[in-house]
């Protein structure tokens, strides 16, 4: 049974110290309230662009005779349970290809399903695709193909694209783990999200926005988004969280998927939890079917920014515990950095973020993922040979990856900065000793002497 969300505020931080809050429970009124903040703050800022789109969306709504926009509230408002899909659909005005009211009352109305899709391919993209292919196949309700988008690239002559779609194998990213055969790879990011209801984003964070831009008006706008990025996004105007990123630029509802999952055990079947945090209740129950197996046990939790909070933050401690590794000092001092690291990441979702709940870092997106990635994670494995060899992460990302992407050097610096931004370093040391072994050439013992 899934409950429904409490409303999740965000505070975003602004140059010159300016704390400005964000709803972000339904995109109708998130749409709103981007542009009343953005309103209020025109003397002082320029006006984000996703805010004034997403205002003047919200303004057409509510100036429209038949606000499109407004069709799900409006049934909560009037104290009906949301419609289904198709009747969300029809409220909605949909193209053609959906069923039609005509249709309806002549009882042909056909059958209304979900199509999903994956944005992105690599490593976890990949493994993630196994599940999502296999279960749409396993329930009624979905559309039994899923395109999935590749950043094109030739493997020995031969585009990834076609090995994927004639092997059914990734051979970069995810080698001997077999897909299913409905997973068709595509290279163009817009042909493989334009007719899908559920886009699934799954790419290292730095790429996202760029993926965002081009999407823009051009998926349905019935669709919902989850996103498994691990990271955050920072900029002139602040901290935003990925799925807030995602809901700015295509005005879309969008759940997060965190876990202890790395995906090559996930793609050898081997039994593990994720989590999944929602504010639309409806969309957890569609998302659950879609990622929840046997072997991949899914909990929803009504706290998006409290499960991704988790996920983007995990990946700086796991850095930490790599170069513990790398200096021998051993499990005791392994755990303590793994237990202070906790309390920094709850201390931060706190700070900036009204509404987390002190039982989602006992999900498997909290304490699980951090002692899984501070095991057997990438991060820790390079922040390690980063101790041993001397040389520099990004250096060693390159040797040791093959392509694959760390997200926690990246959040290291961009968590660093919005601390320093707003003078609170002190209250993040294990954060800020990362960020400095990471990046100024302070000493790796300075990870226990600084804490
Ligand atoms: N690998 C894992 O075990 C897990 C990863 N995650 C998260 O999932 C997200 C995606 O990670 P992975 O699938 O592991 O990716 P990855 O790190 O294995 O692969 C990198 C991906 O980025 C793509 N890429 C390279 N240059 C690009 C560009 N300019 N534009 C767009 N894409 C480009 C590559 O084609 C490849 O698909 C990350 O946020 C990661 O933290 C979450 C759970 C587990
Ligand atoms: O997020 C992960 C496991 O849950 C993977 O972590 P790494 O990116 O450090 O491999």
């Amino acid at each position: 049974m899934i409950t429904k969300a409490p409303q999740h505020c965000c505070r975003l931080f602004l140059p010159r110290t300016r704390l400005v809050t964000t709803s972000s429970i339904s995109p109708c009124r998130a749409a709103l309230q981007a542009g009343r903040t953005t309103l209020s703050t025109r003397n002082n800022l320029t006006a984000a662009p996703a805010a004034r789109r997403s205002l003047s969306t919200a303004t057409d709504a509510l100036l429209s005779p038949r606000p499109p926009a407004l069709a799900a509230p409006a049934f909560r408002a009037a104290n009906l349970s949301v419609p289904p899909r198709p009747a969300l659909a029809l409220a909605r005005g949909l193209h053609s290809s959906r069923p039609t009211l005509l249709d309806a009352s002549k009882s042909t109305m056909t059958q209304y399903k979900e199509k999903a899709c994956l944005i992105g391919s690599g490593n976890w993209g990949s493994a993630i695709a196994k599940i999502v292919g296999r279960n749409v196949t396993e329930h009624d309700g979905f559309d039994r193909e899923v395109k999935m988008w590749v950043f094109e690239e030739m493997i020995n002559g031969e585009k990834l694209t076609e090995i994927i779609n004639t092997k059914h194998e990734n051979v970069k990213y995810l080698p001997n783990i077999k897909l299913p055969p409905n997973v068709k790879a595509v290279p163009d990011v817009v042909e493989t999200c334009h007719d899908a209801t559920v886009l699934i984003f799954v790419v290292p964070h730095q790429f996202v926005k760029g993926i965002c831009q081009k999407l823009v008006g051009r998926i349905r706008p019935d669709a919902r988004a989850i996103s498994l990025i691990k990271g955050v996004d920072v900029s002139a105007m602040g901290l935003t969280l990925v799925s807030d990123l995602i809901k700015q630029n295509l005005n879309v509802d969008v759940s997060v998927l965190m876990g202890a999952n790395i995906a090559n055990e996930v793609a050898a079947e081997n039994f593990c939890e994720t989590t999944i945090g929602y504010s639309d209740p409806d969309n957890a129950e569609v998302l659950k079917k879609l990622f929840h197996t046997p072997y991949f046990r899914v909990s929803t939790v009504p706290d998006v920014a409290g499960v991704e909070i988790c996920g983007a933050l995990k990946n700086i401690v796991a850095l930490g515990a790599g170069f513990v590794d790398g200096l021998r000092y051993g499990d005791n001092t392994k755990a303590a950095i793994i237990r202070l690291g906790l309390l920094e990441m709850k201390k931060f979702a706190k700070m900036f973020y009204s509404g987390v709940r002190d039982e989602t870092f006992l999900e498997s997106c909290g304490v699980a993922d951090l002692i899984t990635t501070c095991s057997g994670g990438r991060n820790r494995r390079v922040a390690e040979a980063m101790v041993t060899t001397g040389k520099p992460l990004d250096v060693l990302e390159k040797e040791m990856l093959n392509g694959q992407k760390l997200q926690g050097t990246l959040t290291a610096k961009e968590v660093y900065e919005i601390l320093s931004r707003q003078n609170l370093t002190h209250e993040f040391p294990l954060f800020t000793v990362i960020y400095r072994i990471s990046f100024e050439s302070l000493p790796a013992s300075h990870i226990v002497r600084d804490l």
